[in-house]
């Protein structure tokens, strides 16, 4: 078995110039690489070059949520009939947000997010708009989706909005027109990972279901919970017969704009480039003379509405921050973990 045996799962060179020479050199390093699929209390699935395997993790790395998620790579190495986490891979992205004011990650390495709107009342650009803000915030390419296309009467409507989004991937389809799925076939390379986002009921599991010939119901795993009972989760990474690993969490769904002020400004460049047009430095962009952003709005080049969101979405962001007590803060603490983390492994070099 070689090390290609994992790019299935989405192992690449970025995760192999992380191992030391030595571990490169010593046989089953191999066996000890696997890719999270699901997170528990003490211990996480993941899956490796053998097939799946439950991974125990120790008080090191607890609690689990902050050092984590699922799409991440680890190495572990076999403890009795379980696998025991020895470390974690510097991930390629990883999406994180605040909760009761610790940082939490939510999903890792990640290719595509596919932002699900319908064509009905539940359209909304402003949401979109900030979905995507996220996206570029976490280095992850955005692919808008807009279902549900055949029962809307006014497609045009709706089409006209997402142009308005400037966004480069956008797809309008139903799971009830053939051939209209065809065009995601291209997100879909073997190795490649995919996070859903979008309101309930916009159609994400159909479009799962049927994009991957798979059903989600089936993807329910039993664990144990603190008092022994049985309880049924669903597995929060699948992989696909194709090679591509879907991540459907319930936090990427309740995800909220967070540190986001780099993808806001690609979000929203034209008004970026605008202000910087303005004739006073310090315009805040509401009545004074020379204001770039309010001529663009007297001659329709962009829309009020647009303006204010920018302005409601770096409000927003400026409050997330000030209740995590800085983004600073949060960045350090990412900054610290690995550095903690990476740095018993220079003198294996
Ligand atoms: N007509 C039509 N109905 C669709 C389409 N896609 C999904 N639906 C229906 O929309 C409803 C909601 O779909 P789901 O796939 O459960 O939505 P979801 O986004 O996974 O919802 P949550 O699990 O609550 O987040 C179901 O009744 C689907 O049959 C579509 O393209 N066309
Ligand atoms: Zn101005």
């Amino acid at each position: 078995m070689t090390y290609s045996s994992l790019q299935k799962f989405g192992w690449s060179n970025v995760f192999f110039q992380q191992l030391s020479f030595d571990e490169i050199c010593t046989e089953g390093t191999l066996e000890q690489i696997f890719r999270i699929t699901a997170i528990h209390r003490n211990r996480v699935e993941a899956m490796g070059a053998n097939g799946e395997s439950s991974i125990i993790c120790g008080a090191e790395f607890q609690p689990l949520s902050q050092h984590l998620a699922v799409g991440d790579w680890v190495m572990a190495e076999a403890a009795h009939e379980h696998h025991r986490l020895v470390r974690i891979f510097e991930p390629k992205n990883r999406v994180r947000r605040i909760s009761n004011g610790l940082p939490q990650v939510i999903a890792a390495n990640l290719d595509y997010l596919w932002i699900v709107t319908s064509a009905n009342e539940e359209f909304n650009v402003k949401r979109l708009e900030r979905y995507l803000a996220l996206a570029h915030e976490f280095d992850i390419t955005p692919v808008v989706i807009l279902t549900k296309t055949d029962i809307c009467d006014d497609l045009e409507h709706y089409l006209g909005q997402l142009d308005s989004l400037g966004a480069d991937n956008v797809h309008a389809l139903s799971v009830n027109t053939p051939g209209s799925l065809d065009a995601l076939s291209a997100y879909m390379s073997e190795g490649s990972t995919i996070a859903l986002m979008g309101s309930s009921g916009v159609g994400k599991s159909t479009l799962i279901n049927a994009m991957f010939h798979t059903d989600l119901a089936t993807q329910a795993i039993r664990e144990d919970d603190a008092h022994g009972r049985h309880t049924t989760t669903h597995r929060e990474l699948f992989f696909c017969d194709n090679g591509v690993a879907i991540i459907d969490t319930p936090g990427m769904r309740e995800l909220q704009l967070y540190d986001a002020e780099q993808g806001l400004e690609r979000v929203f460049h034209s008004i970026v480039e605008l202000s910087q047009q303005c004739r006073y430095n310090n315009c805040t962009h509401a009545e004074e003379p020379g204001c770039a952003i309010q001529a663009a709005i007297a001659s329709e080049t962009i829309t009020q509405a647009h303006f204010d969101n920018y302005l409601k979405l770096l409000k927003e962001e400026a409050s997330q921050k000030r209740r995590a007590e800085g983004a600073h803060a949060v960045k350090h603490y990412y900054r610290d973990y690995f550095k903690k983390v990476y740095s018993g492994r220079k003198d294996q070099w």
